[in-house]
């Protein structure tokens, strides 16, 4: 604990209860490192299975597993202190039975320290989430793209759009009425995120929906510039780590390359330094 007195982290009801509020400050996090740098800015850091295809070089996050949600949520959990920390329930989790869904999310919170979980679904996921809800898991549900089903949605495309709008908005309603505390709108058109966002009584944090959400997220290493993989036109990179970190890994080899590194400040004396009397 520092001296000064420090922020505690909001719960679940904290950020239900900031609906209509300032916006909801979001990013994911799946080290330690990276978590302590948002943690003073974030309202809540989420521990998604992005980091599948981030950190793991995988092509979806289908294969992402429970043991890896668990141990990048440890390493996340050590770095805040003052943000709410919610993870990601994996691809097979919890879609089979609110019964495994139950076992699976305790799971996930209990070897982590997680605030509440997220999962992907609407209307067929409305019994699940007010099945843990009862049990005591806070959950924030995660409708529009839902990128664990990429396989039937055939693309990682925008979704409520015409027709499609009133599906996505009974979702909204659903995960709602079966007591979510938040919901994650990922790439619904704005109009329509609009829509949400005023007909429901829980906070709405977009994901490529719209600037009127009452909250927003993004992947951090996109944000950032690390992930250059594909870039969503969701993503702004407020910062282009991924050429710098290169640039500094070129130099570094062609100065081993031409023996200009270590130089004399990174090595060590045969001899300990002669400790005499101060002159
Ligand atoms: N780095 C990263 N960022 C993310 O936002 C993210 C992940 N990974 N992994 C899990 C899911 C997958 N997500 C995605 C992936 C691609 C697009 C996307 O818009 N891709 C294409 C369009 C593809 C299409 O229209 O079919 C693009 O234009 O970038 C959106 C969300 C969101 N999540
Ligand atoms: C993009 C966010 C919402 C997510 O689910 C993830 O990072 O896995
Ligand atoms: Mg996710």
């Amino acid at each position: 604990m520092s001296a000064t007195a420090r922020k505690k982290a909001p719960n679940a009801e904290d950020i239900r209860a900031r609906k209509g509020d300032d916006p909801l400050v979001s990013l994911t996090a799946y080290t330690t490192p990276m978590a302590r740098l948002m943690d003073n800015h974030c309202d809540f850091v989420l521990v998604g299975d992005s980091v599948g295809m981030v950190l793991h070089g995988l092509s979806s996050t289908l294969g992402v597993t429970m043991e890896m949600m668990i141990l990048h949520g440890q390493a996340v959990a050590r770095g805040l202190e003052a943000a709410m920390m919610v993870i990601d329930m994996p691809f097979a989790s919890y879609e089979e039975s609110p019964e495994q869904a139950f076992r699976n999310a305790a799971h996930l919170m209990a070897e982590t320290g997680a605030g509440a979980v997220k999962l992907e679904g609407g209307v067929e996921m409305a019994d699940t989430i007010r099945f843990l809800v009862k049990r005591g898991i806070p959950v924030m549900a995660h409708i529009g793209l839902t990128p664990q089903s990429i396989n039937t949605l055939g693309g990682y495309k925008v979704q409520g759009r015409d027709e499609q709008a009133e599906a996505v908005l009974a979702d909204a309603h659903a995960v709602t009425e079966a007591g979510a505390f938040s919901v994650v709108l990922e790439k619904v058109p704005q109009g329509l995120a609009d829509q949400i966002t005023a007909g429901i009584a829980i906070p709405t944090i977009g994901i490529g929906a719209s600037a009127g959400c009452d909250g927003q997220i993004l992947v951090v290493d996109d944000m950032l510039g690390f992930f250059t993989a594909f870039k969503p036109k969701f993503v702004k990179r407020y910062a282009d780590l991924g050429p710098l970190a290169e640039a500094a890994i070129a130099e570094y080899a062609a100065e081993v390359r031409a023996r200009n590194f270590p130089a004399a400040e990174h090595v060590f004396a045969d001899h300990a330094p002669t400790k005499g009397p101060k002159s």
